[in-house]
């Protein structure tokens, strides 16, 4: 039983090997142990140990996760992109054990009733992932009693902390838009409103990652003995016998945390696994591990060098994410109203904490929504769009085309305006068109990754239209705000000189008698450029080893079975076959649950624990 950062020499075989201790790894991981004290597990993880970790328990600090020098977050750099204005876009990813969970910004966000039913497999519609969705959470927040879960390890409340004044005056801005409050938008029912947002927060105001939850406990109990955590090690590789069964990994401690003195201190070691390996290094991490134990297309294992286990062509294909753009604003508001003044250093972080300050369960969102557009503005964004629309919205009143939130300060480098109070609005894309990829270019868990974000590549850039819907709507709202001092340039499309809706970079009292912008073809055509130099990831990856038949380049089965090998399964975001309406921390969490409940079975031989070859 322990955490470790070696492995310690008699433990070479387990029963149960969880390849990546993140957000969905660490609930199978701990619902594994409580459930069958018999079993041996072993978590590996490839960050560091997360336990009261400040930048993670104490969510008004969550920013510093993201910063270059972190050692708690992965950063996947993507292929420079046209479509993006030649960018290389950088997706972050959770890095410590928690995963994402761990670093995340914490909105309670659950995707929407029509999404898992989109999935169209057996054991993952709506209502059979009710009751997943209520276990995992213990709900302090609005809405009906029914939709929500009671007793479980996942606190979701307002932290204890909230900034009315902004929320408030937000939400009325957003009625004049044509948006109403909603009480709950996390019962997969309601959608275009919107809402006073939850958090992965308890009450008390420690963020709610799934180690914190579901690992540390068991941990720390003296009743777990059968639960092994090894953190700082980075999975290579599967190993499997000769009849393609799963026996094992190969692992080597991460150089990020554990230091080099020759080749020797790196060893690619082994550890084997009696009963089942589960790959859960999330839908950036996962594809990359298949790929280099020889699952994956063909041609890009034998241009990696790797030899061929079983030919899935799927793997890392159709890399998905919702599509971010910022834009910044500034306010009225006062210091207890944003984070700005813990951003900037001008409060003391220490201090915060001495002096258990209400602040520090904050992650600075009291506000968002999940929007449609109306039938006119779907018309006045093209032919194309609306056959878009038309097929794929307009009868689907479940599924909203953009979310956007608003975040109480500036998200970006303090040092580069300013002191003072800003809002920074967040407008995110929920479905997107565009797809990428994610593949290794040779054997090593070092060797450079070809990854294709993918973003804005669809066909008639329909992903770029919703947010230029996205844009002109928001910037409406913020405009009708009481605490509206104008716009933050440096963060808003560059109009044309003498542009009607030219940025306005200082008001000195909020606006009177706002009326909508009229915007011209060479507006449009700014705003165009804005987004292919600003869009970036939601940190929503997805999608990159499908829950699919085989032949439409599915990688596992509806039990989370890798085809064509056994022994083997994967569970984390790479395998939603669909998107979902909704930041995706939510979803991965319930595919921990699920996915636990289905192994669970397996083992008390309900079900079957290999898939159909
Ligand atoms: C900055 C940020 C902000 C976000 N904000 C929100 C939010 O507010 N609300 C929300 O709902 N969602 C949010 N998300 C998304 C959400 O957190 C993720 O979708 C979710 O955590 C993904 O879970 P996962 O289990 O699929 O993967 P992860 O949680 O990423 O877990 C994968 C784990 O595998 C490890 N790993 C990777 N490769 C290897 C390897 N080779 N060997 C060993 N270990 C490895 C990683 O270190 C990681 O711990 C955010 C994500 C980020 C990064």
């Amino acid at each position: 039983m322990g955490i470790y950062t070696k492995l310690a020499d008699d433990i070479d075989e387990v029963d149960i090997i969880i390849a990546g201790g993140g957000t969905a790894g660490c609930i199978i991981a701990g619902r594994l142990a409580e459930n069958d004290p018999s079993l041996c597990i072993l978590v590996i993880e490839g960050g560091a140990n997360n336990k009261d970790v400040a930048s993670i328990v104490h969510p008004v600090f969550y920013l510093q996760n993201l910063l270059p020098t972190t050692k708690t977050a992965l950063f996947y750099k993507g292929n420079k992109s046209k479509q993006l204005a030649d960018r290389e876009p950088i997706v972050p990813s959770g890095g410590t054990l928690g995963g994402g969970s761990s670093i995340n910004f914490m909105m309670y966000t659950r995707a929407q009733r029509s999404d898992f039913d989109s999935w169209k497999t057996p054991g993952w519609s709506a209502d059979e992932m009710w009751p997943f969705l209520k276990k995992l959470e213990t709900y302090h927040g609005p809405g009906e009693k029914e939709h929500h879960g009671y007793d479980g390890p996942v606190h979701v409340s307002d932290g204890g902390y909230r900034a009315k004044t902004a929320e408030d005056d937000f939400i009325r801005a957003a009625g004049q838009v044509g948006f109403p409050e909603v009480k709950d938008l996390q019962n997969l029912e309601d959608n275009n409103g919107i809402q006073r947002w939850q958090r992965y927060v308890s009450p008390e105001g420690k963020r709610q990652d799934t180690a914190h939850t579901y690992i540390h406990p068991k941990l720390e109990d003296g009743q777990h003995s059968n639960l092994h955590v090894l953190v700082e090690s980075k999975v290579v590789r599967v190993l499997f016998d000769e009849n393609k069964r799963a026996t094992g990994v190969e692992y080597t401690p991460n150089p990020e945390f554990q230091a080099t003195i020759g080749l020797s201190m790196h060893p690619i070691k082994a550890v084997r696994a009696r009963k089942l390996v589960i790959v859960t290094c999330g839908a950036c991490g996962t594809p990359p591990v298949l790929e280099r134990s020889g699952l994956g297309d063909k041609k890009i294992l034998e241009r990696a060098g790797v030899p061929l286990v079983e030919e899935l062509p799927g793997v890392g294909k159709d890399y998905q994410d919702h599509h971010l753009v910022l834009y910044p604003y500034k306010t009225s508001l006062e210091p207890d109203q944003t984070i700005d003044g813990v951003l900037s250093g001008r409060v003391d972080a220490a201090e915060m904490v001495k002096n258990k300050d209400k602040m520090l369960g904050w992650n600075a969102i009291d506000v968002s929504s999940k929007l449609r557009p109306t039938e006119d503005e779907v018309t006045s964004l093209g032919p194309e769009f609306k056959a878009a629309w038309d097929r794929d919205f307009k009868y689907a009143p479940n599924r909203p085309l953009v979310l956007c939130g608003l975040v109480s300060c500036f998200l970006g480098d303090p040092a580069s305006i300013p002191a003072g109070q800003y809002v920074t609005a967040g407008n995110y894309t929920a479905y997107p068109y565009s797809r990428g990829h994610m593949h290794i270019t040779g054997p090593k868990h070092d060797d450079a990754l070809d990854f294709d974000v993918g973003f804005f590549n669809d066909t008639n850039d329909i992903d770029l239209k919703k947010q230029i819907w996205a844009y002109k709507k928001h910037r409406e709202i913020l405009r009708r705000t009481n605490f509206y001092r104008g716009e933050l340039a440096a963060g808003h499309p560059k109009f044309p000189s003498g542009s009607a809706v030219a940025v306005v970079e200082n008001v000195d009292a909020p606006l009177s008698d706002v009326q909508d912008l009229v915007y011209s073809k060479e507006d449009d055509a700014a705003i165009e450029q804005w987004l292919r130099e600003n869009v970036n990831t939601t940190w929503h990856s997805l999608g990159t080893c499908k829950m699919a038949p085989r032949e439409d380049d599915g990688v596992v089965d509806k039990d989370l079975n890798v085809y064509g090998v056994s022994g083997l399964k994967i569970a984390d975001l790479s395998i939603p076959p669909e998107n979902v309406g909704g930041n995706t921390n939510n979803t991965a969490l319930v595919i921990g649950e699920k996915a636990a409940d289905i192994i669970l079975m397996e083992l008390r031989g309900c079900q079957p624990t290999t898939s159909k070859l």
